[in-house]
């Protein structure tokens, strides 16, 4: 917390379990296999647009009711949100999340995860699901500390990385290997069907 309130990011390795972190993964995979991945858009409610130029990835919007083997990841979420809010004095209401699948070739071009119409998003969570990453198979996370060099990280399996979602600029490279994250937004106010939005 202290890392993040510095430099406004923080990277944590080994974020979950082995428990957690295989049922991120057969989730992942179960999902994918069903085809319920989508096309993400760009933009908030009503004025979302396809571009691949900007980004390439497919998304499925986590529903707590519903994606109920995801429950122990659910629960660590939690856990981070009180964290955020008991050490940080944020007043975080809830969060938004979902799984991204980055197909070999795709990227997503530098931008700032409090866009126009969602100031609601405080805190970017990713945490990489990337078996076996070696150099080369790309799709690294370039941010842009400001008044610092932009630095580049891996996206390792179980590598978890917070960051302010309205100061990091940050941009996904060119991923040259299938890529999978969880991602979300720890929110100040409550969301409103995301899953829907985007
Ligand atoms: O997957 C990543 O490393 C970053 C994804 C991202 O920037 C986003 O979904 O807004
Ligand atoms: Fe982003």
């Amino acid at each position: 917390m202290d890392l993040l309130a510095q430099q406004d990011y923080v990277i944590i390795d080994n974020f979950f379990n082995a428990e957690k972190l295989n049922a991120a993964h057969h989730f992942f995979n179960q999902k994918q296999e069903e085809g319920e991945f989508k096309k993400a858009a760009i933009g908030a409610a009503g004025t979302e647009k396809i571009i691949r130029e900007i980004r390439g990835d497919y998304t499925y919007w986590l529903e707590r009711g519903r994606d109920i083997e995801l429950q122990p990841i659910f629960e660590v979420l939690d856990e981070v949100k009180s964290v955020f809010n008991r050490l940080l004095f944020l007043s975080l209401a809830d969060y938004e999340f979902h799984l991204a699948h980055y197909p070999q070739g795709s990227f997503y071009k530098k931008h700032l995860d409090q866009f126009e119409g969602r100031k609601n998003r405080m805190i970017s969570v990713i945490i990489y699901l990337n078996k076996g990453w070696k150099t080369g198979d790309g799709g690294e996370l370039r941010i842009f500390p400001e008044g610092e060099e932009p630095m580049d990280i891996a996206p390792l399996e179980n590598r978890c990385i917070m960051f302010r979602s309205d100061t990091l600029f940050h941009e996904v490279l060119t991923s040259n290997t299938s890529r999978k994250s969880i991602t979300g937004w720890m929110l100040y106010q409550p969301a409103v069907l995301p899953y829907i939005v985007l």
